[in-house]
C-alpha cells in the first residue's frame, strides 16, 4: 500500500503540469457551456463533432493512470481524485474552512442546467464533494466514504449567479460521521443537504 502511495506521489504532476491540466478541462467544460445554450444546425454540429473527435484521438494516445491507485482522496497533485479540476463538479471557492466548516462560493454554469434553473442531480452531486471535503476533512480525520446522502430542494438555483454555501459537522459518533450543509442565493435557502460519512473499520 505504502509503496503504491510513494508512486503515486512521485508521479505527482507538478504546478504548471496540473495548471495545464486544469486549462484543458477548463477549455473542455466550456464547450459543453456553450453546447448547452446554443441553436446550432446539423452541419456546425457535425463540423464541432469532427474537431472535437481529433482532440479526442490525441487524448486517447497518451497513457493512462494506473486503475488500483489508492493514494488518499483528494491527493494534492492528483487531479483523478480532485472531482473540481476533472470537471465533474463546479469550481468551489472555499473562503473558510479549516475548523470542520466550510464557507464558500459556487457558481453552477449551463452545462448544470435543466432550464433555467440547476438540475437537481448537479446540486447533489455538489453537495457530495462539499460535505465530502468536511467529512474527510482534518477535524475528523482520515477517509471516510458517504453511506447516505439526503437533499431538500427549497427553492430554484438559478444558473450563472454566485450561491453561497456552508458546511459543517453535525456529530461525530465513532466511525460516524454526521455532516450538514446548506446553499443559498442571496438570503433566500435553495437546497439543504444532511449526510452520514463512515470511516472504514481499523481491524
Ligand atoms: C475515498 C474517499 C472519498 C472522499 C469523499 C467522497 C465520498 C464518496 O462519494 S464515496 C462514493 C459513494 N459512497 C460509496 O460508494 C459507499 C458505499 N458503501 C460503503 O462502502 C459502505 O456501506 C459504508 C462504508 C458506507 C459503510 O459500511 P461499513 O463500514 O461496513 O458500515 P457498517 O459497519 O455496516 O455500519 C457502520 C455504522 O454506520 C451505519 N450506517 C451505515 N450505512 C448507513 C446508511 N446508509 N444509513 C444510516 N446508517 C448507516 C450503521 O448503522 C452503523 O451504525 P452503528 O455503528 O451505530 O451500528
Amino acid at each position: 500500500m505504502m509503496e503504491r502511495i510513494h508512486a503515486m506521489v512521485a508521479s505527482a504532476p507538478t504546478a504548471l503540469e496540473r495548471r495545464a491540466y486544469r486549462n484543458a478541462v477548463d477549455a473542455a467544460v466550456r464547450i459543453l457551456d456553450r453546447l448547452a445554450v446554443i441553436e446550432p444546425d446539423a452541419d456546425t454540429l457535425r463540423k464541432c463533432e469532427r474537431a472535437l473527435t481529433q482532440v479526442e484521438d490525441a487524448l486517447r494516445s497518451l497513457p493512462t493512470l494506473p486503475e488500483d491507485v489508492e493514494a488518499p482522496a483528494h491527493a494534492p497533485g492528483n487531479p483523478r481524485f480532485n472531482p473540481a479540476e476533472r470537471g465533474l463538479v463546479p469550481a468551489f471557492a472555499i473562503d473558510a474552512g479549516d475548523t470542520g466548516q466550510l464557507v464558500g462560493r459556487v457558481q453552477f454554469s449551463p452545462r448544470f442546467g435543466g432550464t433555467a434553473s440547476v438540475h437537481g442531480g448537479a446540486l447533489s452531486l455538489f453537495f457530495d464533494d462539499a460535505l465530502g471535503m468536511v467529512a474527510n476533512g482534518s477535524v475528523t480525520g482520515g477517509v471516510a466514504r458517504t453511506a447516505f446522502l439526503r437533499i431538500d430542494y427549497r427553492s430554484l438555483a438559478p444558473l450563472d449567479v454566485e450561491l453561497h454555501c456552508r458546511v459543517w459537522i453535525e456529530a461525530v459518533d465513532g466511525r460516524k460521521r454526521f455532516i450538514r450543509g446548506e446553499l443559498c442565493h442571496g438570503d433566500r435557502l435553495v437546497a439543504e443537504a444532511e449526510g452520514l460519512w463512515v470511516a472504514p473499520r481499523t481491524r
